[in-house]
């Protein structure tokens, strides 16, 4: 039969979170027949200069669907903190399902740490970072407060079209959280288990059973370890920002 093929614009986005599990929980979804997802983030709504070029520039962003992949799905972490973006995305795209993954948000700032500590060898060490007076307001440690961000999104979009994935079970069971959110796409239960082996060679990360199954060098980075004192003051630190996110997403992960 005749193959059509054609970009439409996304039916769900990954807004978020940087550093919680959005690469692979996209490349996962991607083994699906149904789903067409974005090779790159798109950064239409969270950036004034992309933004500008319109609705057929971002719909032209993404990726080719063929006549069976009526589900194009693209994923920008950055979104789910831009103060600008909810309202931008509920104008533009009014029916579109939001996909949420979010981890132990110590585990989030280390992670983020160690991407900035990459790319500026002299950074100070994770725990002297901690130790600074204001500390709470360095980015890496802010972000991990998610229900301030979630509040704004939950005045554009009612918690039914959100969708929360836990990311610490991403890596540790990454089929149960493809189910839900398989139903939540209302798709078939297509991404299993079977579909996937753990690498033993990268942190035991989940991998997809295919060529290239495996996410690549930038991902799955070695932890610095980090002291107690630095542990309990985070904890202390998250623990209203993760008491409110469960209250506001009705969600009730293991880490929360
Ligand atoms: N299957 C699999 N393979 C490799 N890595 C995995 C996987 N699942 C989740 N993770 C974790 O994802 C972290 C990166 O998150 P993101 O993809 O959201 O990062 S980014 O915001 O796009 O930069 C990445 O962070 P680091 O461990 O700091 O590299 C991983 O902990």
């Amino acid at each position: 039969s005749e193959v059509t093929t054609s970009k439409s614009l996304p039916q769900a986005i990954i807004i978020g979170v940087k550093k919680c599990g959005t690469r692979a929980l996209l490349k996962f979804l991607s083994i699906h027949p149904a789903t067409a997802v974005s090779s790159t983030e798109i950064h239409y709504f969270d950036s004034p200069q992309n933004f500008q070029f319109g609705l057929d520039w971002y719909r032209n962003q993404m990726p080719i669907a063929k006549n069976n992949q009526y589900l194009t799905i693209e994923k920008t972490p950055h979104y789910f903190i831009d103060r600008q973006t909810p309202a931008r995305i509920a104008h533009l795209l009014p029916e579109v399902k939001l996909i949420v993954i979010l981890r132990d948000p110590i585990i989030r700032a280390i992670s983020d740490y160690v991407q900035i500590k990459n790319r500026h060898e002299s950074y100070p060490t994770f725990d002297e970072f901690i130790s600074m007076n204001n500390f709470t307001r360095w980015t890496p440690i802010k972000i991990g407060c998610y229900s301030l961000y979630l509040r704004r999104w939950l005045k554009y979009f009612p918690l039914e079209r959100i969708h929360f994935v836990d990311g610490e079970n991403l890596i540790q069971r990454p089929w149960q959280e493809l189910e839900s959110v398989q139903k939540f796409l209302n798709i078939s239960n297509h991404i299993q288990q079977e579909h996937f082996y753990f690498n033993s060679h990268k942190r035991n990360f989940p991998c997809i059973k295919q060529p290239n199954g495996c996410l690549g060098s930038s991902k799955g980075r070695h932890h610095p370890s980090i002291s107690e004192h630095t542990r309990e003051k985070l904890k202390t630190l998250y623990s209203t920002c993760n008491q409110q996110l469960k209250e506001l997403a009705q969600i009730n992960f293991s880490w929360l």
